[in-house]
């Protein structure tokens, strides 16, 4: 299936969401108070989420766009967040690609075959617009039904897929995955390519069908030292941002414990830049350089704490954000929601950045 037109010509018609708070601080436009969303905001924290999970297996439930659509509507009924994150997983495009990939819930992604060698990376096939029709259907029944809310599409990196298949399942030292990059670069070269292509035909079905703003989630990049991520992983990741620069949504690029690689991933091509609660927005915005916007950076455990803890510690996130000068900030979790976090704190939390930085 051939790019649309509005891809060709790099012109996107705008939907309802084009001047939303989101959208704006994405643009680095004035807005009337900073936007607010929470990675993860679907999910095991809402019980509303485990009802309608019941008997469900994950991805089963990430190919039915009835319940895609519901479960990533109900942080945005709940919490009133200025987004929504299309609810999916990293994985489903390696699944729709034939790899044998299973969602352990508390665990992750499971890979019965990790891919070690060529004749492996042979069962990683490009992913094509017609493998995914349950993604365009869901996308386009959510846009519909949120009109000015922006929806968020999103995919893996490639080195963070790559872990997934190479180590078989989450890693915390990614020994095989290394060993590969480290020793076998020619081999790891075609396995993050293939995965760029998978990543950026994601991405493009995901904007087709109407989602406005794109996360590319290096979830695990933080295991790399810079001079290592700039040669064996940049590459990958820019292709990525290059194949959906046409259409002219904004790009956010995260990573957990990426303080310093913040540089290099908004040189990849990002727009906007998530960090995690380790840096302070303000020396984040040195690293990152002029002209990215900033997403985060709460501590999700603070969330755990008492309320009045909870404001001061979001009231320090966007009095850091201000050495952006404008309002280039998306307030957010250093990471995603757990589990087993208050919801209703969350939806205190969004209450009160939006009163907070009410300009
Ligand atoms: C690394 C990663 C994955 N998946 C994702 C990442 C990057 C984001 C991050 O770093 O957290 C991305 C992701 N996965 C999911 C979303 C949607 C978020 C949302 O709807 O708000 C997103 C953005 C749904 C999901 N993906 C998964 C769940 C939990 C499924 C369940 O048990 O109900 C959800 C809601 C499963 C999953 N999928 C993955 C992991 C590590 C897990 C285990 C989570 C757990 O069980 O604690 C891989």
């Amino acid at each position: 299936m051939s790019e649309t037109p509005a891809a060709q010509s790099g012109q996107r018609p705008r939907g309802a969401a084009y001047d939303s708070v989101f959208l704006r601080a994405a643009r680095n436009e004035p807005v009337p108070h900073t936007p607010v969303w929470f990675m993860r905001q679907a999910g095991r924290s809402l019980p509303e989420y485990l009802k309608v999970r019941e008997g469900v297996p994950m991805l089963d439930a990430c190919m039915r766009p009835d319940l895609v659509q519901e479960i990533t509507l109900q942080p945005v009924r709940r919490h009133k967040v200025d987004a929504a994150i299309f609810f999916s997983d990293i994985v489903v495009p390696l699944k729709a690609v034939g790899i044998d990939v299973e969602i352990k819930g508390g665990v992750g992604p499971v890979i019965a075959d990790p891919i070690r060698t060529r004749a492996d990376l042979q069962r990683l096939r490009p992913l094509e617009p017609d493998d995914m029709p349950y993604i365009t259907e869901a996308v386009g029944l959510l846009v519909a039904e949120l009109g000015a809310t922006p929806l968020i599409g999103f995919a893996g990196a490639p080195f963070t897929l790559a872990s997934y298949l190479i180590e078989g399942g989450p890693s915390k030292s990614y020994e095989n995955t290394k060993a590969m990059m480290y020793g076998e670069p020619e081999l790891w070269a075609e396995l993050v390519d293939r995965l760029a292509q998978i990543t950026s035909a994601f991405l493009k079905i995901q904007i087709e069908a109407g989602a406005s703003a794109v996360q590319l989630f290096d979830s695990w990049a933080g295991a790399l030292a810079p001079d290592e991520y700039r040669r064996s992983v940049m590459p990958a990741s820019a292709k990525v941002f290059d194949a959906v620069e046409p259409f002219g949504v904004p790009r956010i690029h995260f990573g957990v414990n990426t303080g310093e690689l913040l540089g290099l991933m908004g040189q990849a091509g990002a727009d906007i830049v998530g960090v995690d609660w380790r840096v302070p927005l303000d020396e984040a915005a040195n690293r990152v350089g002029p002209g990215k916007g900033l997403q985060g950076n709460l501590d999700p455990a603070v969330l755990y704490a008492p309320t009045h803890v909870v404001e001061t510690k979001a009231r320090e996130v966007l009095h850091a954000a201000q050495a952006l000068g404008g309002s280039h900030h998306i307030f957010n979790l250093g990471h995603g929601v757990m589990p087993t976090m208050d919801p209703d704190a969350l939806t205190r939390l969004v209450a009160f950045v939006h009163e907070a930085s009410a300009r």
